[in-house]
């Protein structure tokens, strides 16, 4: 891929800029097998569009009122403007530009970080792959909400694909993206966002894969492995206990999020349950479920180690997914899954993180790698999500 403002020194966000995107998937491939020493086999990687792929951008306001700057701040905390940016799909960057033309409208004024003065700090704008949009403003008190309330027809008009806009306050003076407080301004407070086969509800405070393409293909990675070992399963216990009708196979998807794996992984037979702590990533999961009409399905509010280690080993599962963020399981969890049940036979980890994930394996020698996957979820960047199964030795 090539970025005019990379070329001009402007933005170095993407560290990779300019490296072939084959060499860079090599590349990735060839860190995580000397990272992860243990996995004895490797599927080609799943890689998707190298460009316009990110369906959520976060533009950093700064400059004036009249002449809004949306995308960084330089080293100096002068804004640079990126509303070009060749990460974002066009119904991204078609918005930019009434953005902008919105802050001077409803006369909101940038942060300024050095002086501590103003009230926009970031528009964050995710999309889905119909080109609706969810908007966000992050402000740092709710000065600026009246004018904006009062504005927002216009904005609509402007932006008829803006399904979903809302604005969260972020009083703290820290490099943040966004504060615990969302106030919703539209009716609609869920973007639908289909990634792979399902229709995942992307709040604006939840977490969302970034690569809406790749992350499908991760999805559905997950889902078939699961398929395979549930089949196993069915031809094993059919094998030691004959004319016994089948079992369901039971899965947990622990940091389940808006329930992306859990809902691939749902089908007849089966019984998923999902854990995540945010409160409101559990609705959207539930309703996501309803929505796609997906039974033996159920999504609890909890902190997964304690509620994993909580389960009474009847309801032990055949099947754990565990999708944690960048810091890894930690050692608690690894503990309990070294130590669980004997039903619990199968791991299958999805890291964004590959050195945390490294650690995590180390933490767990009862468990042995079967084969991985590279998913190049972060083109132009050394980040990669990792897809590890594992059986119990
Ligand atoms: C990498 S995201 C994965 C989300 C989901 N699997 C997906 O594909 O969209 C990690 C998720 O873990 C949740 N989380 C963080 N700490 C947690 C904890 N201690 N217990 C359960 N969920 C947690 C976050 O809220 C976030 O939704």
């Amino acid at each position: 891929m090539q970025c005019d403002y990379y070329d001009a020194g402007v933005c170095r966000s993407c560290t990779l800029m300019g490296v072939p995107e084959d060499v860079q998937v090599a590349d990735a491939q060839a860190r995580v097998e000397t990272l992860l020493p243990t996995v004895p086999t490797w599927l080609a990687p799943a890689t998707g569009p190298a460009s316009r792929f990110r369906n959520r951008a976060k533009m950093v306001v700064a400059g004036t009122t009249d002449t809004p700057t949306l995308g960084i701040l330089d080293e100096a905390g002068r804004g640079v403007d990126l509303v070009r940016c060749g990460l974002y799909p066009a119904s991204t960057t078609d918005a930019l530009e009434p953005l902008r033309a919105f802050v001077t409208r409803a006369a909101l004024v940038p942060y300024d970080v050095a002086a501590r003065r103003g009230e926009l700090k970031h528009v964050h704008v995710t999309t889905n792959d119909a080109g609706e949009l969810m908007v966000r403003f992050v402000l740092r008190s709710t000065e600026s909400l009246p004018r904006i309330r009062k504005h927002l027809p216009w904005l609509l008009e402007q932006l008829p694909s803006a399904r979903v806009v809302s604005a969260n306050l972020l009083p703290q003076h820290a490099a943040l993206l966004e504060g615990d407080v969302e106030v919703p301004l539209t009716p609609a407070e869920r973007l639908p966002v289909r990634q792979g086969a399902v229709t995942l509800l992307a709040r604006p405070q939840g977490f969302l894969q970034t690569n809406t393409d790749v992350a499908g293909q991760l999805y559905a990675q997950v889902a078939s492995w699961v398929t395979d070992l549930d089949d196993d399963e069915r031809l094993g216990a059919a094998a030691a206990a004959p004319g016994h009708g089948p079992t369901r196979l039971r899965v947990w998807d622990l940091y389940c999020g808006a329930g992306g794996f859990a809902l691939h992984v749902a089908a007849p037979g089966r019984d998923v349950v999902g854990v995540e702590t945010s409160e409101q990533a559990v609705a959207a999961a539930r309703d996501a479920a309803g929505a796609a009409g997906l039974s033996g399905t159920g999504f609890i509010h909890a902190d997964a180690t304690s509620w994993a280690r909580e389960q009474p080993g009847h309801a032990a599962p055949d099947v754990v997914v565990v999708n944690p963020p960048r810091r890894g399981l930690g050692a608690q969890l690894c503990a309990w899954l070294d130590a669980a049940p004997p039903r619990t036979r199968h791991l299958l980890y999805s890291s964004c993180n590959p050195a945390s994930l490294a650690t995590d394996l180390e933490a767990l020698p009862g468990w042995e790698p079967v084969r991985g996957r590279l998913f190049a979820m972060f083109p132009q960047t050394a980040h990669a999500e990792v897809l590890v199964q594992l059986r119990r030795r």
